[in-house]
């Protein structure tokens, strides 16, 4: 019998080395923001600044080659999404499967490799699948443990336990069969350009989303502190050294904040982790005589010419599936013009919002309507029908539209981060709620 048929998902010991999972735990406190659910904070290739690439495509292509291996697609999986995702106390997810809206369509398989492990960095937070068994609905339970990884098909069924203390970590990388909805073209596109790049310094070593106006936490704060302990990182003041570990364990959940950390706190972790990634082991980098600063900015800047000219060879290689940097990135605009209304859609289990084009007056709508193209276009210049975006993928100014919405409607009713945009053209077929995910879905009109 065909092994894909018959088994759906696979439980991959060691698929990430230690000194990987390491760099990406290093990044994600770098340029983590708050998104993908409550109390979890994320960092996405797209929007992740352009040092910590090399990282994130490596552990893509082991994830590709496993996942290609498994299911049997050898040169048939293209990643869509790729981000590291944190899970802090209080955080879970019920019964899913990963192609449950229509936006989600797309993803075909599912892999998530863990970067910390349970009773190490973090209590609770199982794996589960559930599986149907000739006695009925079964869970099995898997321990995550950093470097490990599931892969399953993106419409099997599983979720993840609450998590009770400590800060979950994991890379989750989803495929798609459907070259168009690569996240490549996107990366090299207009908008991989403007986040992933970046302009000014700070996204330059952050990323481009909004972790510059995050206050500092306690939470945030013990997982630099434990990420650091295990990076190994030579310990410079008192920001780095590692803290004893806590031995017991709290007592019910402790509902947290996931506010990233603050700038100065941020740079000397970017610091901290330039010196890590960037170092040639047994040498001394002169680079870092300069002092902190100057020695950084250098090495940053080393370190994206470095991607910037290895860009090509990637291509080559097969590591992007993209067509070159500079290809137009065009297509008929005219044919969406004159829209009357936007749907926000407030999802009450998945913070985030659902943007289509149109209405906000003609300000903004220029702008929205803009951003919303630019989500909505595939590699080959078609029109999606709908796209998301979460944490630092949304530009700032987008933020600042959401801000305005709220402040117009008045329609949240809680204090909520603007995670996930999701824009979707109005001419798309409105979904069917799913059961594991309620929603309410209001309709903003159109302003005179
Ligand atoms: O982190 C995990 O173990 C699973 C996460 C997951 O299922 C998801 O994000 O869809
Ligand atoms: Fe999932």
């Amino acid at each position: 019998m065909d092994r894909a048929a018959s088994v759906e998902h696979c439980i991959r010991e060691g698929l990430l080395p230690e000194e990987l999972c390491r760099e990406l735990r290093l990044l994600h406190l770098v340029a983590g923001v708050p998104g993908y659910r409550p109390n979890c904070t994320a960092c996405t290739l797209l929007a992740c600044p352009k040092w910590g690439w090399p990282a994130l495509l490596r552990a893509r292509e082991l994830a590709r080659d496993a996942a290609e291996d498994f299911f049997d697609e050898f040169g048939g999986l293209w990643p869509e999404t790729t981000a590291t995702v944190c899970w802090f106390p209080g955080s879970s997810l019920p019964v899913h499967t990963d192609d449950c809206k229509e936006y989600l369509s797309k993803r075909h398989v599912s892999v998530v490799i863990w970067l910390s492990s349970q009773g190490v960095d973090f209590e609770g937070g199982d794996f589960f699948f559930e599986v149907e068994g000739a006695s009925g609905e079964s869970r099995e339970v898997v321990s995550p443990r950093a470097g490990n990884a599931a892969l399953f098909r993106a419409s099997e069924r599983h979720g993840l336990r609450t998590v009770l203390r400590g800060a979950r970590l994991a890379l989750n990388i989803w495929f798609t069969r459907d070259p168009s909805a690569a996240e490549d073209s996107r990366l090299l596109g207009p908008e991989g350009l403007v986040l992933g790049w970046g302009r000014g310094l700070s996204q330059r070593f952050f990323g481009a989303g909004p972790q510059r106006t995050w206050p500092e936490d306690e939470a945030s704060g013990r997982l630099a502190k434990r990420t650091l302990a295990q990076a190994n990182l030579p310990p410079r003041g008192r920001a780095l050294r590692p803290r004893k570990k806590r031995s017991r364990c709290k007592e019910g959940l402790q509902p947290v904040s996931t506010s990233p950390l603050p700038p100065s706190r941020r740079a000397r972790l970017a610091v901290a982790a330039h010196r890590k990634l960037l170092a040639v082991p047994g040498s001394k980098s002169p680079d870092w005589h300069g002092g902190h600063g100057h020695g950084f900015f250098r090495l940053v800047w080393r370190r994206e010419r470095q991607v910037r000219a290895a860009l090509p060879r990637w291509h080559q290689h097969g590591l992007l599936s993209i067509g070159p940097l500079s290809s137009p990135h065009s297509h008929d605009c005219g044919q969406l013009g004159g829209r009357s209304s936007a749907l926000v859609e407030h999802n009450d289990y998945v913070p985030g919002l659902t943007i289509a084009r149109g209405a906000l007056g003609s300000a903004l709508q220029r702008r929205l309507k803009k951003l919303a193209d630019g989500l909505m276009t595939s590699q080959e210049g078609q029109l999606l029908n709908q796209s998301m975006r979460f944490g630092s993928d949304v530009p700032p100014w987008a933020y600042a539209i959401v801000r305005r919405i709220r402040r117009l409607r008045g329609f949240f009713t809680k204090p909520r981060a603007f995670d996930q945009l999701i824009a979707r053209s109005p001419d798309s077929e409105s979904e069917k709620p799913s059961p594991d995910f309620q929603q309410s879905t209001v309709e903003v009109p159109e302003r005179a």
